[in-house]
């Protein structure tokens, strides 16, 4: 199960989401905003890290202007690893090395086609489960 949030500068393009996850029957649970008025980041990015640490959503997509403010919101949450990427080869890496549960993306920064991109890659790519890689989480989390 997937968690969807944004803000007004990121409903458009969460509207393309939403459609390639039904495209690929994927299922989500969004947690708006639901409209183009202008709200709060911060908001939405609290219910997204809640529902992942509740257990109710593996992992999340947020979406702002930038993809700055709601990652830096999601990123207040102890046990959220909320990536903010640009491209594929960040949203591969992050997967990988971080095991981030939250992709954030900026709507005013990247396209449509590049943010399908990214958002496939980030949702079929595993954690590398290696040594380093845990050590370094477990000191993030520690
Ligand atoms: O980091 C923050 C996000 O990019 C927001 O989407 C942005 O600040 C919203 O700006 P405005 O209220 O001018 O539409």
């Amino acid at each position: 199960m997937i968690a969807l949030g944004c803000d007004h500068g990121g409903y458009e393009l969460m509207k393309e989401v939403i459609k390639y996850l039904e495209e690929h029957g994927l299922e989500y649970k969004n947690y708006g905003t639901y409209s183009t008025d202008s709200c709060d980041y911060p908001d939405y990015a609290k219910k997204v890290a809640e529902a992942i640490l509740s257990g109710e959503c593996e992992k999340g997509i947020l979406i702002c202007g930038t993809g700055i403010g709601i990652t830096i919101a999601a990123n207040r949450y102890e046990g959220i690893r909320a990536a903010n990427c640009t491209n594929s080869f960040m949203a591969e890496a992050t997967r990988e090395h971080n095991d981030a549960n939250i992709l954030g993306m900026g709507a005013r920064v990247i396209g449509v086609g590049t943010a399908l991109k990214i958002v496939d890659t980030f949702l079929n790519t595993p954690f590398s489960d290696d040594e380093r890689h845990k050590r370094r989480i477990a000191k993030i989390e520690n």
